[in-house]
């Protein structure tokens, strides 16, 4: 058996907006996220966790921020990309943990829907996806609610 391991890790600031994307799921804030797609920072980050196990670069090289195709794009688009490639290559996801790093959005009453919502672009058991946060006690960009940092870890397996 061939197991993969892989990290990923994003920020996207804060501008104008009434709502950030986490995960594929709106949750209501009185900021947004600026991004070059929908900024779904959550997302990028599971994204690059399963390029990184593949060791097939990064979302930038795959979906470059120059590129006007992208802009605004849904980040599932991102995350089906990297998923067909790991089954391409003869891997399945076994599981991924991502940790939301900021102090609002307040994510714990949105994590089952943000749950859900990955494990269904994945093909995966919800258990098998995990979502959680931390603040930074009010300490650097994310303390001073600048925006929202991500990392995150996805395990793929062989047969
Ligand atoms: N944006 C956030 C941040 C934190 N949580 C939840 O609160 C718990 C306590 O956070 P600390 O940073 O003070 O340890 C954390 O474990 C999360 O459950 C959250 O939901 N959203
Ligand atoms: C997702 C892409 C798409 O062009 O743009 P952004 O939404 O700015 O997100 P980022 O995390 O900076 O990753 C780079 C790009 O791949």
């Amino acid at each position: 058996m061939d197991v993969r391991t892989g990290n990923g890790f994003d920020v996207h600031a804060f501008g104008p907006g009434d709502h950030v994307v986490l995960c594929g799921v709106q949750v209501p804030h009185d900021q947004g996220l600026v991004g070059h797609s929908d900024a779904d920072v959550a997302m990028h980050t599971v994204t690059d966790a399963i390029y990184g196990a593949l060791a097939r670069g990064d979302i930038g090289q795959h979906f470059p921020p120059s590129d006007l195709q992208w802009k605004g794009a849904a980040s599932e688009v991102f995350l089906r990309h990297a998923v067909n490639m790991a089954k391409d290559m003869g891997f399945g996801i076994s599981n991924v943990d991502c940790t939301l790093i900021c102090e609002h959005p307040k994510i714990g009453p949105h994590a089952p829907a943000m749950r859900k919502k990955m494990a269904e672009l994945m093909g995966l058991e919800v258990d098998r996806v995990s979502v959680k946060a931390t603040t930074s006690e009010r300490l650097g960009f994310t303390g001073r609610g600048e925006g929202i940092a991500c990392i995150a870890t996805a395990t793929l397996v062989k047969p």
